[in-house]
């Protein structure tokens, strides 16, 4: 994989902001249907619910320092940083999102289930367009405990589902994860942060095949590595279907 630890590092390193575009080419699209949110405006609408994709105080130094880099990547545009909020539906564009009316009002997203700050999922995602890749930095609670201290693989996999998920929603719309397969090659600590960089591969009709790398803050421990395939889903999507898109 072109992503390698090292040009991780690099690419985050102060004063190579140009880095990226060399060390990382954005992937290949065969045939790129129509992006669900036709662009990243999408991701980032204002006058919604509070966003959870911003510092708290129990974000570490090391998560600290890898948003503020990447807020700084973000100044030119070439990343964005992709608000969370705590209800699925509230991820969608205004304009899809009325037409949910009968939408439940006892869901919460996965990812966003706990309250307090800290003790689940920190993370926050950013986006770059032009790859059709995202990065999230991912800062895993004391409640998603594995193997006494570290994270659990369930966690992981819905981290990584998440992330490569938002590639997905990107690049295609509307999708359903069909496959995930996860490589675990090292354990994540609780309260350390990682890197889940993740990019579309290529996309086939409806298929969209991703990868992603699960690599700690300087790159040099492969936590985890994943493939995904994403289906599209069409405009005889089922009903159940369409409430599933984030
Ligand atoms: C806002 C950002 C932050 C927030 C971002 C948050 C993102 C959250 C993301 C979470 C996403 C989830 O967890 S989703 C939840 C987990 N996933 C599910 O529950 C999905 C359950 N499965 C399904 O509903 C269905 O099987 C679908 C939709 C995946 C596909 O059904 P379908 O639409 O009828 O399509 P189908 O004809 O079967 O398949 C279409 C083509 O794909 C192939 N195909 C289908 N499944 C597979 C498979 N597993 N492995 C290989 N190939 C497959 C078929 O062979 C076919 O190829 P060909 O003949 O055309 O060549």
């Amino acid at each position: 994989m072109l992503r390698g630890c090292v040009s991780l590092a690099r690419g985050l390193r102060p004063g190579l902001r140009a880095a990226p575009h060399g060390a990382w080419p954005g992937p290949r699209l065969a045939a790129a249907p129509q992006p669900f949110w036709g662009h990243t405006a999408g991701f980032s609408q204002l006058g919604r619910p509070k966003d959870f994709a911003l510092p708290n105080p129990s974000w570490s130094q090391d998560m600290m320092s890898l948003y503020n880099k990447f807020a700084e990547m973000a100044k030119d545009g070439t990343w964005k940083r992709i608000p969370s909020y705590d209800r699925s539906v509230d991820h969608l564009p205004e304009r899809v999102r009325q037409a949910f009316k009968e939408v439940r009002q006892d869901t919460r997203f996965f990812l966003r289930n706990t309250d307090a700050e800290g003790i689940g999922f920190e993370y926050v995602m950013f986006l770059n367009p032009t790859e059709k890749r995202i990065v999230c930095l991912f800062q895993p609670g004391p409640y998603l405990e594995g193997v006494s201290g570290f994270a659990h693989g369930g966690s992981i996999a819905a981290i990584i589902d998440s992330t490569v998920g938002g590639c997905a929603i990107f690049a295609a719309g509307k999708v359903m994860t069909a496959n995930l397969s996860i490589n675990y090659r090292n354990p994540i600590p609780l309260g350390s942060v990682v890197l889940v960089d993740s990019k579309v591969d290529r996309i086939e009709g409806r298929k969209v095949f991703l990868s992603c790398e699960v690599r700690n803050v300087d790159g040099q421990t492969l936590h985890a590595e994943a493939t995904a395939l994403f289906i599209q889903l069409d405009t005889k999507t089922s009903q159940q279907q369409e409430a599933c898109s984030p």
